[in-house]
């Protein structure tokens, strides 16, 4: 019997067109908490020397036997089962849809069956057909019901498991998303969410930890890929990840040309795929070469183009990313020099007029107030996106103690307190408008000439 968290109830039956799913007994406004969820993380596949400490005691004999065959790794869906098998209680009451994988595809099925074999025989257990259908019944739930995520300790991916969000149905319009919090999964409304009205989440949306099954690709984390900026690239993309500087060129100019008919027809569909990957893998392109001038002109493209029609709440994950991101790079794009050194050879790729277009908006911005407004924003939604843990909460709240710091800001300062006080006043939205939002925009204009220059001109 599930207990659910003040606020939600359960409805509905496993045999109605949807199964059971949550509904709000109350009002919840947006980017309100939900719930926080501990659940169990299956799987996480990993080297078997690297951490076996601290696990189910019988999990120790798998590891025996993984280990006497010669192998020092189970993959992630065989030791997911092989906790599944462990701990069916955590998965009782969840839907598994065995006939569903049976008839879905022959392949999805084999594996299934060959994971439940390969889990069965780690476990030192018989396989009969009533072990196998077992462990083919478990497979299937946690595909079914499993958020797939990276494992922060080790940085590879593993299952998350909890019997009340197993009960999230899945809405292309959601109000609700999930946000991984250490060993927590934290469910916020999206947007606000009106007594009896069903609490939904995307089980396909990019930005959050996807319910494994509907989970084709996914952006993913991978802390490598930080040494340029300060580890905020990793959190866009990592489809770009192992591939050398040229073959990542490539790539990104097949990306280019496959985004050209959503630019060139009369109502240009920016939020449409695979416009946004392709401009999210230029930014960390660009952003490993040093050439933030460049990404940061993408970077103000997807922040007002892309985005907002993506993700419509101010708070929505992406976007904050977005926005500490922007600051980032006007950090480290400032000041702007109009005359290049023939050293900046990056700098110099962008051609002489591009170039110029740029820098004479950054010269003539007041970088520091917008990074300040941008930042300021950051850690007014961050608790909403995600919580006051999040790395990108942190990381906002040290580049404002620096800003702070700078000296003679003292009217610019107060304009920013001023807006921040009274966001909607006139003289307010006018500031925002003409020293923070004006200048973006303009950044953000050259945008497309940017990604020209580097993979390929207008056919
Ligand atoms: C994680 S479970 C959600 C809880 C489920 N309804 C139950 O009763 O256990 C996912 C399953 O719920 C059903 N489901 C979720 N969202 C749905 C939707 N929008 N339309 C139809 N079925 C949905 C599908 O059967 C899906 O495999």
């Amino acid at each position: 019997m599930l207990i659910l968290p003040e606020g939600l109830t359960l409805q509905g039956t496993s045999a109605a067109p949807r199964g059971r799913g949550i509904v709000a007994t109350r009002v919840f406004r947006p980017g309100e908490r939900l719930s926080i969820a501990l659940g169990a993380r299956f799987g996480s596949s990993f080297s078997i020397t690297a951490r076996e400490g601290g696990g189910h005691k019988a999990e120790c004999k798998v590891f025996k036997r993984v280990r006497a065959e010669g192998h020092d790794f189970l993959p992630t869906p065989v030791r997911a089962l092989v906790q599944g098998l462990l701990r069916p209680e955590m998965i009782a009451e969840v839907q598994g849809h065995v006939g569903g994988f049976r008839r879905a595809s022959g392949k999805l099925w084999a594996d299934t069956e060959l994971q439940a074999m390969a889990a069965l025989h780690y476990l030192g257990r018989e396989t009969n057909a009533r072990s196998l259908a077992e462990a083919i019944e478990v497979s299937c739930k946690l595909q079914v019901n499993s958020f797939n995520r990276l494992d922060e300790d080790v940085g590879q991916t593993g299952l998350f498991m909890n019997p009340h969000l197993a009960m999230v149905n899945h809405s292309c319009i959601p109000n609700a998303f999930v946000q991984f919090i250490s060993r927590q999964a934290v469910l916020h409304a999206y947007r606000e969410i009106n007594k009896d009205e069903e609490v939904e989440i995307s089980y396909i949306a990019p930005d959050v930890e996807n319910l494994q099954d509907y989970q084709e690709s996914s952006l993913g984390t991978n802390e490598s890929l930080g040494a340029t900026v300060e580890k905020i690239f990793p959190l866009f993309s990592n489809s770009l990840v192992g591939l050398n500087e040229s073959d990542k060129q490539k790539q990104l100019c097949q990306g280019w040309t496959a985004c050209k008919p959503f630019l060139d027809s009369h109502t240009p569909a920016h939020a449409v795929e695979p416009l946004p990957s392709v401009l999210l893998d230029a930014t960390v392109y660009f952003g490993e070469q040093g050439n933030f001038t460049s990404a940061l002109s993408i970077c103000c493209f997807l922040a007002t183009q892309v985005d907002p029609y993506k993700a419509a709440a101010p708070f929505a994950p992406q976007r904050v990313k977005g926005l500490l991101m922007i600051a980032k790079l006007l950090s480290n794009t400032a000041p702007a020099d109009p005359h290049p050194s023939l050293s900046s050879i990056k700098t110099l790729t962008l051609g002489k007029s591009l170039w110029g277009g740029i820098s004479k908006v950054l010269g003539k911005m007041d970088q520091a107030t917008v990074c300040q407004v941008l930042l300021e924003l950051v850690v007014y939604y961050a608790p909403a996106a995600h919580s006051k843990e999040w790395a990108l909460f942190r990381a906002a709240k040290d580049l404002l103690d620096d800003i702070e710091a700078l000296q003679d800001r003292e009217m610019e300062d107060a304009l920013v307190k001023a807006f921040l006080r009274n966001p909607n006043g006139a003289e307010e939205r006018l500031f925002f408008e003409q020293v923070v939002l004006g200048p973006i925009r303009e950044l953000s204009a050259f945008c497309f000439d940017v990604m020209d220059n580097e993979f390929g001109s207008k056919p």
